[in-house]
C-alpha cells in the first residue's frame, strides 16, 4: 500500500476530487488532479497501491479532464464492475462506486482540508484495541470506542458517505483528541474511534461534542458509545456494541450509549458466542444450572438450531470446562464402526486394526462426550453405551479387561426417540437413562428476536471470511428474512447470509442478495400485484415467458458462479465451498453453462 495504511488528507483547496478505496485492511485515498491519470492497482507502477490479490498488478486508471471523471479497466483479471455490470470505460459522477476485482472504490467530493487527518487501516486499529483491551483487563483501566455514523434521513435508505466529510468534524474535535487516541474508517459511512483511558462520562462528553456538528458544516452524525469495562469483555463486542449503539441513535438521541450486555435492551442477551433472545434465554438457565452436575442430557432440536453450541455451553460453563468435550456424529460412522469408535479398540481386533486405538470414551476422560444425533446409533452399540452411563466401564473392541472412565455424556437429536423408543428403533433403558434432563431447543421461526442479532452477527463474521465490507442490510432484505420460515434454523440463516455477503454489489445487501428461496418466501407473503387493465395486458406464449425467465436464471447463475470462481483464482472447491455447493454440482453447472477458465 502506498503510505501504510493511512489515508491522508494534506492538499490544498483545489484538489477537490479523490477516489477512496474500501478493502479489507481499511481505506486508501487517492486524489484526482486534472489530466494526470490515477492508477490503481495491487503494485508498481500502479499510483495508488492496495495488497489485495483480487486486483491486479494496474487495475484500473482514473482521470479528470475537461470536468470529466473516467475510468477505464486496464484489461484487469477480475474486471471492473458497476452496479453489477463489468466495465471497460466509463464516466462517474461524484458518489458512484465501483467494485475493483474485490474492492470498493467510491467517487468522493473533498471539502477544504487544512490539516492532515490519519485514518488507520482496519488491521491496524483491531490491533491497537486488542493490546488496549489487554492493557486495560490487566491495571483495571478504562477504555471507549466510539462509532460516528452519518445520520439516516435519506428515504431511499442508502447512507451518504461520511469519508466526504470526516474532515470536517475531526477538525472540530480534534482538540480533544490527544495523540493516543485512534480514527479508522468503518466501512463507508462510518468511523470509529479508540479513546484509551477514557471512563463513560468522558467518552460521553467526547460523542456529545461530536453530535453537535452545526447543520452547515455537513450531515448530522450520530455516535455510539461502547465503555470498558462493563459493556463488554471481548473487543468484538465492544466494537459491534459500539456500531449497535450508533445504529440505534437518531435524531432524538444522537449519542447512544452501551453500558450493558449486548441485545439486552431489545430483549436478547448474547452468551459469549451464542446469541439468546427470550426464547432461549430461560434454556441457558436450566443449561448453566445443571452444568455442574454429571447428569446425562439429551439437547432435542431440529437441524441448525444449536445443539452443538448449546453442547459447548454446558461443557464450558462446568467443571468440566479444562478437560475436552469430544464429539462424535453417530449418523457419520459406518455402522460397524460405531463401537470402536466410542469405545476404541485393540491392536488386531479386526481387519485394518493395525494399531490399538483409544476411542471417544477414553479420550473424553475427565470431559465430556457429545453425541451428535444419537437417534442414528445402531441397536448393538446402545447397549455398549447403556453399560458405560450405567457402570463407567466398557471394554475396546477385541479386549476383555475393562476401563472405567469419568465422562458426562450429552446426546443430541432431532428425532423424535420417544417415538422411536415406540417404534422398537431406540433402548427404552438407554432412553430413560439418558434422559434425565432434556433441553427442546426451539426452531428460529419461534425466537424472532434473535433473528436480527444473528444476522449482524453472521454479517460480521462473512465480512472477515471474506475480505468484504457490507455493512448492513436494506430494510426490504430484512423484510424477506424475517418473512422466510428457516426450515434449517441457524445454520441455513448463516449460510444465507455468507452467501448475500459473497455476492453483494453494494455496501448493503440488497434483497436480489439473498438465495432465491428468500426470496420467493417474501414474495409469497406480499399481496398479489394488481392485474394490469385488460387493454393494456400483452398477451405473451406462456412458453417464451418461461424460457425467457430461464434464461435470465441462467445468467444470473452463471454470473454467481464465475464470480465465486473469479475470487478463488478458478479453484473448483474453493469457490464451491463459497457457494455453499458440492464441488460435482459446481463442475457439472459449470460445463451445462458453458463456464470455462480463460
Ligand atoms: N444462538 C446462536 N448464536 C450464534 N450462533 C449460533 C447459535 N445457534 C446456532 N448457531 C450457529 O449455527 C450453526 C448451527 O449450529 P449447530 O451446529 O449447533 O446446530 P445443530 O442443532 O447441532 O445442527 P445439527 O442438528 O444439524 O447437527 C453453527 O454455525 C452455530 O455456530
Amino acid at each position: 500500500m502506498t503510505n501504510g495504511s493511512a489515508v491522508g488528507l494534506d492538499e490544498g483547496d483545489e484538489q477537490r476530487l479523490a477516489v477512496v478505496v474500501y478493502h479489507e485492511n481499511g481505506a486508501e485515498l487517492g486524489l484526482l488532479k486534472p489530466g494526470l491519470p490515477l492508477t490503481i492497482g495491487r503494485a508498481e507502477p500502479s499510483v495508488l497501491r492496495i495488497g489485495d490479490r483480487r486486483l491486479s498488478r494496474v487495475h484500473a486508471c482514473f482521470l479528470l479532464s475537461d470536468n470529466l471523471i473516467t475510468v477505464e479497466d486496464l484489461g484487469s483479471t477480475n474486471g471492473s464492475w458497476i452496479a453489477g455490470r463489468r466495465i471497460q470505460k466509463a464516466s462517474l459522477e461524484v458518489g458512484d462506486e465501483l467494485r475493483l476485482g474485490g474492492v470498493l472504490a467510491r467517487l468522493h467530493a473533498l471539502g477544504r482540508s487544512g490539516q492532515p487527518l490519519r485514518l488507520e487501516g482496519d488491521e491496524h486499529f483491531r490491533h491497537a484495541v486488542d493490546e488496549e483491551a489487554a492493557r486495560a483487563r490487566q491495571f483495571h483501566r478504562p477504555f471507549a470506542l466510539l462509532v460516528v455514523r452519518v445520520e439516516r434521513t435519506r428515504r431511499d435508505g442508502a447512507p451518504p458517505s461520511l469519508v466526504e466529510h470526516v474532515h470536517r468534524w475531526v477538525e472540530r474535535v480534534h482538540g480533544l483528541l490527544r495523540p493516543v487516541d485512534r480514527l479508522a474508517p468503518y466501512g463507508s459511512d462510518a468511523v470509529q474511534l479508540l479513546l484509551p483511558e477514557t471512563g463513560p462520562e468522558e467518552a460521553v462528553r467526547i460523542a456529545r461534542v461530536i453530535a453537535a456538528t452545526p447543520p452547515d458544516s455537513g450531515p448530522r452524525l450520530v455516535v455510539g458509545v461502547s465503555v470498558y469495562p462493563g459493556a463488554a469483555d471481548t473487543v468484538e463486542e465492544l466494537v459491534e456494541l459500539a456500531r449497535a449503539a450508533a445504529n440505534r441513535a437518531g435524531p432524538e438521541q444522537p449519542v447512544d450509549v452501551c453500558s450493558t450486555a449486548p441485545w439486552f435492551d431489545s430483549g436478547t442477551v448474547a452468551e459469549g458466542s451464542l446469541i439468546a433472545g427470550a426464547a432461549m434465554r430461560e434454556l441457558l438457565e436450566t443449561a448453566r444450572l445443571v452444568s455442574a452436575s454429571r447428569v446425562p442430557v439429551i439437547l432435542q432440536g431440529e437441524t441448525g438450531t444449536g445443539k452443538e453450541v448449546l453442547a459447548r455451553f454446558l461443557h464450558d460453563e462446568g467443571p468440566r470446562r479444562s478437560q475436552r468435550m469430544v464429539r462424535v456424529n453417530c449418523g457419520a460412522i459406518p455402522k460397524e464402526l460405531v463401537e470402536s469408535t466410542l469405545f476404541g479398540h485393540e491392536r488386531g481386533a479386526f481387519t485394518g486394526a493395525g494399531q490399538m486405538k483409544q476411542g471417544v470414551f477414553e479420550e473424553a476422560n475427565g470431559g465430556t462426550v457429545f453425541l451428535d444425533e444419537i437417534g442414528e446409533m445402531p441397536l448393538a452399540a446402545q447397549v455398549a453405551l447403556l453399560r458405560v452411563l450405567e457402570t463407567g466401564a466398557f471394554s475396546r473392541v477385541g479386549a476383555s479387561k475393562e476401563l472405567t472412565v469419568d465422562v458426562r455424556v450429552i446426546a443430541a437429536t432431532h428425532r423424535d426417540l420417544e417415538g422411536m423408543v415406540a417404534a422398537g428403533s431406540f433402548r427404552e433403558d438407554l432412553y430413560y437413562r439418558l434422559n434425565a434432563i432434556i433441553l427442546a431447543l426451539p426452531p428460529l421461526r419461534e425466537r424472532g428476536d434473535e433473528l436480527e442479532p444473528l444476522v449482524h452477527r453472521f454479517l460480521r463474521l462473512a465480512n472477515q471470511g471474506n475480505g468484504r465490507t457490507v455493512q448492513g442490510l436494506e430494510p426490504a432484505t430484512l423484510e424477506l428474512l424475517r418473512a422466510y420460515s428457516w426450515p434449517g434454523n441457524v445454520r441455513e440463516l448463516k449460510n444465507a447470509i455468507e452467501r448475500a455477503v459473497v455476492v453483494a454489489r453494494g455496501a448493503l445487501l440488497a434483497p436480489g442478495d439473498l438465495p432465491a428461496r428468500v426470496q420467493a418466501a417474501g414474495a409469497a407473503e406480499r399481496p398479489a400485484p394488481t392485474p394490469p387493465p385488460i387493454e393494456r395486458a400483452v398477451p405473451a406464449p406462456v412458453l417464451e415467458g418461461a424460457s425467457q425467465a430461464r434464461e435470465q436464471l441462467r445468467g444470473y447463475e452463471a454470473h454467481l458462479l464465475q464470480e465465486a470462481l473469479v475470487a478463488t483464482g478458478w479453484n473448483r472447491s474453493e469457490a464451491a465451498k463459497r457457494l455453499g455447493i458440492p464441488v460435482r454440482t459446481l463442475s457439472y453447472r459449470m460445463k451445462v453453462l458453458g463456464l470455462k477458465k480463460p
